[in-house]
């Protein structure tokens, strides 16, 4: 401390008791403090007051303070201490680089450097945690600006599917948008920096979800519901036009923009890693649960259309405040949706999907005349299995989760969904009829059929949507067929650029690189003549599509002819590539990867980086490396956005499952081919029919309103445990427990929320401040007056008076002002005994897990070492060199392990870009 303070120019003066420059403050010392608008408050945009608690006034820019008081007062950076960001911040991994989890470990001010470009990002806060790493705030001093910067886990799989949302992004970016206008987050720049990959995203604000708990799982008003919904719809269309599927959509990876003065507010679609190509879907376990849509859950195969279903599942979130099927279990999911939506999903869907007998009954009579399979009542054949059912099939209980809607459907939900008290009359009335609006959007989302399920386009036209009035039943008018998807997106390969070059995308923008990375003597070019020994190679046959190529993990092609890169050094860990033809087939999604093997010999590729034996049909998930729990310092602070949305949808690359009950990825997906003819406009057909939100008039007589919709769809034919009690009879025990495990403390996953926990432990002005930090949240008063059509915020603002100072009693506030009761709307947050703690309140389960394994994103080492280690790496070939673990803490055997003499980051990587698009960030 001592040797500090010497150091320090002003203070060494008083220190030392020197007279030579006598220090008085000085009067201009004293100004008005003015913070620096940064992190929560800069909700302001959208009138979200979120005050930093007066402790952190009041120190956070001390050193400006006191530089302020006497202008001699000098603190250099580097005297304070090494703040860590990553936490565990014990570095045991890659020199010393990394943590266990294989973190890159971040301090406050340390350097991501892009050695190709030379461009430093002075790390400053961290943003988030997700599956593939850390995202922290950047400083990019020579551009005078802030980024995101994703920092890739250092393992191949991660940095290999990690690749792939570069490649997706720059695709969407640079070819389907240059512009920006299609509310996708921009990435600005990719390079390797200590082994681990970086991406530069433009820096972007809360995320949905956080809004929406901002607002105390209250819903967004209208208006900011039908803006939202218009600019994600944006993004769909150009999502589906690029052919790309996102596999994520959920309101965690839909965050606000940060732009100062954006009037409206403005939304963007982060997170790519899970996206794939829609002509090539491999992996059949993708999606958040409470956004999966009824297709994946049956293991039908999928198109763009499932992004549409989470669309819906999203818009209905963002009005009710809470997830509209918040399915404990896939089955719990399924008995909800087809509750709410009271219909089931078709017949020829359930005909082909291979799942279906996990959750229906065939009760249809066969006509055999056709060899067809119809009902003579002309009803489904099909009938949902009761719970009682499902355990007979499974030999295990379904998790069913707690009953938010009081059984309602969705008309229901939204009609009676509370108004907010001082909704004048003439409002109410255009609530009501903004309400059937939504109802009326909401069932052309939320739709059965994925062919009967509104296209971006077509939803862009609904009334909702365009702020026309809401008349009768929307009617969309059939979209132009478009060109086949290979043909419309043009993608960049490289025979030696590895599985993401064979699903058509490329990491890589300057072609020189992928060029070293061919010739480079890190590769090897192993002669591959038994495409059999690795069964996946072309037989995946659901998605050859006659040209040949193959189908799951970087493997395509004709078995007989190929050649396998192998590197031992690179990332890329395995390159393999198949001669002479399209280098177009395989799926991105590493994450989602399901081996199908059917005639192998018990071979696959690991993505560790070797060929590594496996046993057939084995999921990526299950040689991920092993995935251990999160441990972030101050997960409260910087944890996942939702650890629990992240939870329960299997990504296998430790999108944490459940153990135990979400492990269950879906093997063997078997699909036999015939995608559905999927329809496109080009770009420029759509582009140009697009709505434009500021158009006075958006589309009119585009869209049709029929006097009758024309559903097609019968009334539902099915239902879980018809005619009997939902519950098994033995379930009571069992539904209380799930209902206690399913509905944990908000607080386990808002970031906010320990520093809510904080104030309260602060002396005795906790109350004060306590009470100045919740009144100074008012989300519902900014929401209300920017659109006209809707009126005010659904909710009245909290008044002081009302507000608890107990943390527990916060968000409980929720409806105070409500005018249904209880008993008509089962929400949580008007169950009178809201002022007990969380954990035994309705609170709002985000997926259905543990508390516990929130940060973990619900996998234990064990569990995922269990899995890994059957996964037999081999033994890296001649020149992998640097043998041996990379640092005694580690265990990995995989050649990515290692560190090596080989400079991945020159010869190995996609270079980052050029100036070019970099330059949109200055
Ligand atoms: N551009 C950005 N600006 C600000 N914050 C961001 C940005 N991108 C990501 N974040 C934050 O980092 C978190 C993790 O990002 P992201 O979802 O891309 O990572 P992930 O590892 O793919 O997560 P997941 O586990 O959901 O797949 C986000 O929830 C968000 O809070």
């Amino acid at each position: 401390m001592d040797e500090v303070n010497t150091k320090v120019a002003g203070y060494e003066s008083l220190a030392s008791g020197s007279a030579s420059v006598p220090w008085s403050p000085k009067q201009l010392g004293f100004r008005p403090y003015a913070p620096v608008v940064s992190g929560e408050a800069r909700t302001q945009n959208l009138g979200v007051f979120v005050k930093r608690p007066l402790v952190s006034r009041l120190t956070k820019d001390i050193v400006e303070t006191y530089r302020i008081c006497n202008p001699q007062f000098n603190y250099p950076d580097e005297l304070n201490p090494k703040r860590f960001l990553t936490s565990p911040s014990a570095g045991v991994l890659n020199d010393g680089f990394d943590n266990e989890n294989s973190d890159f470990i971040l301090s406050v001010n340390c350097s991501l450097v892009n050695s190709e470009t030379h461009r430093r990002y002075l790390v400053k806060d961290m943003l988030g945690q997700g599956t593939f790493g850390q995202v922290a705030k950047c400083w990019v001093a020579e551009l005078h600006r802030f980024v995101a910067v994703k920092i890739i886990k250092n393992q191949p799989a991660y940095y290999q599917q990690a690749l792939v949302e570069v490649s997706i992004l720059r695709t969407l970016n640079k070819k389907f948008d240059p512009e920006d206008k299609h509310h996708i987050v921009r990435i600005y720049d990719h390079f390797v920096y200590q082994r681990h990959l970086c991406i530069a995203f433009e820096l972007l604000d809360t995320n949905l979800y956080e809004l929406i708990k901002l607002n105390h799982f209250r819903g967004l008003s209208l208006s900011i519901v039908q803006l939202f919904s218009k600019q994600i719809l944006y993004g769909l269309a150009l999502m589906k036009d690029a052919a790309i599927i996102h596999c994520d959509l959920k309101p965690e990876n839909i965050l606000l923009c940060t732009r100062t003065s954006v009037e409206p507010p403005e939304v963007k679609i982060i997170d790519f890693g899970s996206a794939c190509m829609e002509d090539h879907t491999v992996y059949s376990y993708i999606q958040s649960r409470y956004y999966r849509s009824p297709e994946v859950v049956l293991g039908y195969r999928y198109t763009t259309a499932i992004d549409m279903w989470s669309f819906g599942c999203i818009v209905a979130e963002l009005f009710l405040g809470l997830p509209l099927f918040p399915g404990a279990s896939e089955f719990d999911l399924l008995k909800r949706m087809i509750k709410i939506i009271g219909e089931q999903p078709p017949d020829y869907v359930l005909k082909e999907a291979k799942n279906t007998s996990k959750f229906f009954k065939h009760v249809g009579s066969v006509n055999h005349e056709d060899g067809s399979q119809t009902s003579s009542s002309g009803r489904s054949i099909y009938q949902a299995l009761s719970e009682e059912e499902y355990e007979g099939r499974e030999n295990k209980k379904p998790l069913i989760g707690k009953e938010y809607f009081n059984h309602m459907n969705l008309e229901g939900i939204v009609k009676k969904y509370p108004y907010r008290k001082s909704l004048k009359e003439e409002d109410l009335a255009r609530e009501n009829q903004m309400r059937l609006s939504l109802i009326d959007f909401l069932k052309g989302l939320v739709e059965f059929d994925p062919a009967k399920r509104w296209s971006p386009l077509q939803a862009s036209k609904h009334p909702f949507v365009t702020g026309e009035p809401f008349t009768c039943p929307y009617e969309p008018a059939p979209e132009t067929p478009r060109v086949p998807v290979s043909h419309n997106v043009k993608v960049d390969h490289h025979p030696a650029g590895g599985h993401w070059f064979a699903a058509g995308l490329s990491p890589n923008v300057l072609g020189g690189n992928r060029v070293a990375m061919y010739n480079n003597s890190h590769f090897q070019v192993m002669p591959y003549a038994h495409g059999g020994n690795f069964g996946s190679l072309g037989s995946h046959g659901s998605y050859n599509d006659g040209t040949g190529l193959g189908s799951s993990y970087g493997s395509y092609g004709d078995n007989s002819n190929m050649l396998a890169y192998y590197s031992p050094v690179g990332p890329s860990a395995m390159n393999n590539y198949a001669q002479n033809i399209p280098v177009l087939g395989t799926s991105p999604d590493a994450r989602r990867r399901i081996m199908q093997m059917p005639h192998g010999n018990g071979f696959a590729f690991s993505p560790a980086g070797n060929f590594a034996p496996m046993s057939l049909g084995t999921s990526p998930s299950q040689f991920t490396p092993p995935y251990s729990q999160m441990t972030a310092g101050s997960p409260g602070h910087y944890g996942p956005s939702s650890p629990a949305r992240g939870n329960c949808h299997g990504s296998p690359l430790g999108k944490g499952t459940v153990p135990g009950n979400q492990m269950s990825r879906r093997k063997g997906w078997g699909y036999s081919g015939n995608l559905p003819t999927q329809e496109s406009t080009s770009s420029a057909h759509w582009q140009g029919q697009f709505p434009d939100v500021n158009s006075p008039n958006i589309n009119a007589g585009n869209w049709k309103q029929p006097q009758q919709r024309n559903s097609g769809n019968p009334g539902p034919h099915g239902s879980f445990g018809s005619g009997k009690p939902l519950l098994h009879p033995k379930s009571a025990f069992h539904d209380k427990s799930e209902a206690t495990n399913s509905l944990p403390d908000p607080g386990d996953w808002d970031p906010n929320y320990s520093d809510e926990l904080l104030l309260q432990d602060d002396s005795s002005e906790t109350s004060n401040l306590a009470t100045e930090f919740r009144t100074s949240v008012q989300i519902s008063q900014a929401f209300a007056p920017t659109e006209s059509f809707v009126g005010g915020a659904r909710f009245n603002q909290m008044s002081n008076s009302n507000m608890p100072t107990q943390r527990l009693n916060i968000p409980i506030q929720a409806f105070p002002h409500a005018e249904a009761s209880p008993d008509v709307y089962a929400h949580p947050m008007m169950n009178s005994s809201h002022l007990t703690p969380h954990i035994s309140q309705f609170t709002p389960s985000r997926l259905g897990q543990q508390p516990v394994q929130r940060f973990s994103h619900g996998r234990s080492m064990g569990a995922r070492g269990g899995e890994w280690n059957h996964v037999k790496v081999q033994v890296p070939l001649s020149n992998f060199g640097s043998g041996g673990q990379r640092s005694p803490g580690s265990n990995n055997n995989a050649p990515w392990g290692r560190r090596g003499n080989h400079l991945i980051a020159a010869n190995i990587l996609p270079s980052s870009h050029g100036g070019n698009e970099y330059g949109r960030i200055t």
